[in-house]
């Protein structure tokens, strides 16, 4: 438990100020708690016994003797004074280790967020959505739970376990390690229950992130879902999902109700074995009442805290079920390597180069490229084309560095893209995909994503160069109208047109364009095109696709074929596929010999 919470000891540092007064006035509480049964024992014994009072306690609350009725009193004001300096305590210690965890508990997940944003592409490719969401969400609150437990109530209760025990045995020290003879077994059902608990909570809290992972999959497809009407094999899905997470959650629960009951029961056993021998020691005369009053107060003080924490245990097996899979998401090291002496670059003019780079998705995958060279020149436009999995979108995924080449490089204007910062490399990159993805939001704000400090009137003016204006009159709110998630309430040509508004804010030098028009009509395509059009002047262009208007103005096609990079593709092979051929956009000045392109002999359209 506690090396859960050590786990998150970078978090901790900072409120250790706070978590340090915190604990300190826990140590006041306790003393005072300490003290309270003290006055009772001189109203037994010294105002109702008649006996004259030892020990410093009893004889600080008592006074000088004398008048019984002072005593009283004084005894009384005692107790008040002592709870009431013990709950103001309490609420202060309180307030500041709850606080505490909250604000922990923030930065964590703060600190999650940021570092799971920035594993690589190919570990969120192998994750589950709604379980990430999980562990951003219900496993960081239950690991606030865990870490409030842990501040506000575990360390209070072992502190008073403690003192408890210290002052028991330093008061009448056989008697006192009689009361405390129960504790091994007490500790011992504690431990051996928590463990079961812990095992159980870790099964629940993986079958209740299977739930929320299959549950966000299941609406993220709903389209597919209603379509083949699939609804009700859903249903069984998380039904059977729900079922395990009951079933493994009920477990958990049955455990968790079993241990109060039975420390109760070990409890009463200390109890009744304090009673029988306190009482001979009183009617012996070795022991005064209120002394015996005194232990059986500190023995319900001592079973509670135990008690107390029995009860957490649930609490904090499942926080550190929790805080494990947090800690384990925050170990992951799956990010792509960075530079540390990267040198910060400004624009870059677009020149992109292949050295014989070579890459495979894993080292037991196929070679998707081998050994593959090209070079573009800045602002010149490449088609890039092949067979479905031939590696297009593999090719395109290594210059923004989603993967990095096993063998090779990759170099822009001449440097490696890997002696880049991230960002700075990506600033230089924009991306236009099949299927755009629109966030939840504004059109407004979808389009200023592509560079939030553009002003309303660069947002216009890229939205109307994109033609995404023209479909704004049928809007409500023109671009203020709010569009579903992932932009579910526009055509496919709407949305891809906003795309090409954000790549146009963004103004970065390199575009990359995957199949910008597939599933488009007709009509839809020529604006997307048109859009395109503008977006690609003067920027190093890549685009794949099928279909040959996408490819009528590049400069020339590059055919990935066999982890090889051919710059020409034969008039024959377009003819036969697409029956049409790409036409040339102009003919590119500086190339590598090796590079140009043999240039299709005919044109199927103007520029
Ligand atoms: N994340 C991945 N993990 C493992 N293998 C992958 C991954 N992505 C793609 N592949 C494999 O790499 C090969 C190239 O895929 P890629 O998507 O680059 O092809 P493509 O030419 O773009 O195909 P398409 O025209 O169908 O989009 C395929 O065999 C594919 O199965």
């Amino acid at each position: 438990m506690l090396t859960a919470a050590w786990r998150f000891r970078r978090f901790l540092r900072p409120h250790a100020p706070a978590l340090g007064a915190g604990a300190l006035l826990v140590v006041l509480g306790t003393l005072l708690a300490l003290a309270q049964p003290w006055p009772l024992q001189v109203i037994v014994d010294g105002v109702v016994g008649g006996r004259p009072q030892d020990g410093w306690l009893p004889t600080l609350i008592a006074g000088s003797g004398g008048d019984r009725s002072v005593v009283l009193i004084r005894a009384l004001a005692a107790t008040v004074l002592l709870v009431g300096l013990s709950a103001l305590i309490g609420y202060i210690s309180d307030l500041l280790m709850n606080r505490s965890g909250a604000r922990i508990t923030v930065t964590i997940r703060g600190a999650l967020f940021a570092h799971v944003q920035r594993l690589s592409l190919s570990f969120h490719l192998n994750q589950r959505v709604g379980d990430l969401v999980a562990r951003l969400t219900t496993d960081i609150d239950r690991s606030q739970n865990m870490l409030v437990a842990i501040f506000g109530t575990l360390i209070p209760n072992a502190v008073m376990l403690a003192g408890l025990a210290v002052v028991m045995v330093l008061v009448e020290p056989s008697f006192g390690l009689l009361a405390l003879s129960i504790a091994p077994p007490l500790f011992l059902v504690t431990y051996h229950f928590t463990r079961k608990i812990r095992r159980a909570s870790r099964a629940a809290r993986e079958a209740d992130a299977g739930l929320a992972a299959m549950t966000s999959e299941t609406l993220g497809a709903i389209r597919v879902v209603q379509a083949f009407g699939r609804e009700g094999l859903e249903d069984d899905r998380f039904a059977g999902q729900s079922r395990e997470s009951l079933t493994a959650g009920l477990r958990a629960i049955k455990l968790r109700a079993g241990l109060p009951p039975l420390v109760d029961l070990v409890s009463l056993a200390g109890t009744l074995l304090v009673t029988y021998v306190g009482v001979q020691r009183v009617l012996d005369g070795r022991m005064s009442l209120g002394v015996l009053l005194v232990f059986l107060s500190y023995l319900r003080s001592l079973y509670r805290p135990m008690r107390a924490l029995s009860k957490m245990s649930y609490v904090v097996s499942q926080g550190v079920a929790s805080a494990e899979r947090v800690d384990a998401m925050l170990r992951t090291d799956d990010t792509i390597p960075q530079a540390r002496d990267a040198r910060p670059v400004r624009r870059l003019r677009g020149r992109v180069e292949l050295r014989d780079v070579t890459f495979a998705y894993g080292p037991a995958k196929p070679r998707v490229l081998n050994a593959a060279s090209l070079a573009v020149e800045p602002g010149e436009h490449v088609g890039i084309v092949g067979r479905t999995g031939a590696g297009k979108s593999t090719l395109i995924s290594l210059i923004p560095r989603f993967y990095d080449p096993q063998a090779g490089s990759i170099l822009l204007d001449g440097m490696d893209i890997r002696e880049f910062h991230l960002t700075d490399l990506r600033r230089q990159i924009s991306l236009v995909l099949q299927e755009p993805f629109l966030f939840y939001g504004t059109i407004m704000d979808n389009i200023r994503y592509g560079d939030p400090t553009a002003s309303p009137d660069r947002v216009w003016e890229a939205a109307t160069r994109a033609h995404v204006t023209e479909f704004l009159d049928r809007l409500p709110q023109g671009l203020d109208t709010r569009i579903g998630e992932r932009g579910g309430t526009l055509s496919g040509g709407q949305r891809q047109r906003i795309a090409i508004a954000r790549a146009m804010l963004h103004d970065a030098p390199i575009l990359i364009l995957d199949e910008p028009t597939t599933g488009l009509d007709r009509d839809s395509e020529a604006l997307v095109l048109d859009g395109l059009h503008r977006l690609t002047r003067n920027r190093t262009t890549f685009v794949i696709s099928h279909h040959p208007a996408a490819l009528a103005r590049v400069d020339r096609i590059v055919e990935v074929r066999d982890g090889q990079l051919t710059a020409r593709v034969s008039t024959r092979y377009w003819r036969r596929d697409h029956g049409a051929d790409p036409v040339p956009r102009r003919v590119p000045s500086s190339h590598n010999p090796a590079d140009r392109p043999t240039r299709p002999g005919h044109r199927a359209g103007g520029h």
